[in-house]
């Protein structure tokens, strides 16, 4: 069945599209992201809103990112989409380069609703903090380098194989390919 995508960014369907064998169809609605600092809760509550609010039978999917700079005990977190839209990826950059630590972490929290009950499923990826390079991928990954390669210096699919995403896809493709009477959630 076609799993609807509730997002507004093209770069999330384009890693998930490139990783599931299911359809993806991207599905634009605002839901509410509650505040919290928990990538899981925000995500749940987004597939259950939005589930209800587009109707209809076909499985939902939502992801709720975020990068977690060491130096700054986690921000900008939950809050990173608000920050990369006021301060924007070079003040993040800046703001780094002030501390002693370039240390971060990107993590994002998949959660699928179909009706039924909510699962997620969560991956991360251990990172520094660099001065932009690449014109791949989306937000942050300029400024996002994970073993010597920024995430926008990498393809999809070599993103995928190291990203916070392409793991908590890993994880929502293991589970769907399961029997349904295999499937236990939350992971
Ligand atoms: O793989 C990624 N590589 C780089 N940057 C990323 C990534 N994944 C999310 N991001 C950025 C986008 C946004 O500034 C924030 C997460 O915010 P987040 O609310 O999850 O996403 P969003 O507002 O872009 O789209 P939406 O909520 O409609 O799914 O981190």
């Amino acid at each position: 069945m076609t799993i609807r995508f509730v997002t507004s960014n093209e770069g999330k369907v384009r890693e998930a599209s490139e990783y599931l064998t299911e359809p993806v169809e991207q599905v634009n609605y605002d839901y509410t992201e509650i505040q919290s600092d928990d990538l899981g809760d925000i995500a749940a509550h987004g597939a259950r809103e939005a589930f209800a609010h587009l109707g209809g039978e076909a499985p939902v999917l939502v992801d709720d990112a975020g990068l977690f700079c060491d130096a700054f005990d986690g921000f900008p977190g939950p809050y990173s989409a608000y920050v990369q839209d006021t301060v924007g990826v070079g003040g993040v950059r800046e703001l780094v380069a002030t501390a002693d630590d370039d240390r971060a972490r990107f993590r994002t929290v998949l959660a699928y609703y179909d009706g039924d009950e909510v699962v997620t499923f969560d991956g991360a990826v251990q990172g520094r903090i660099v001065d932009p390079r690449g014109d791949g991928g989306f937000g942050y990954d300029p400024i996002f380098e994970h073993d010597g390669q920024t995430l926008a210096e990498m393809s999809t699919a070599e993103k995928n194989a190291i990203s916070h995403r392409g793991r908590a896809l890993a994880k929502f493709a293991d589970w769907l390919a399961a029997e349904p009477a295999e499937r236990k959630g939350p992971r």
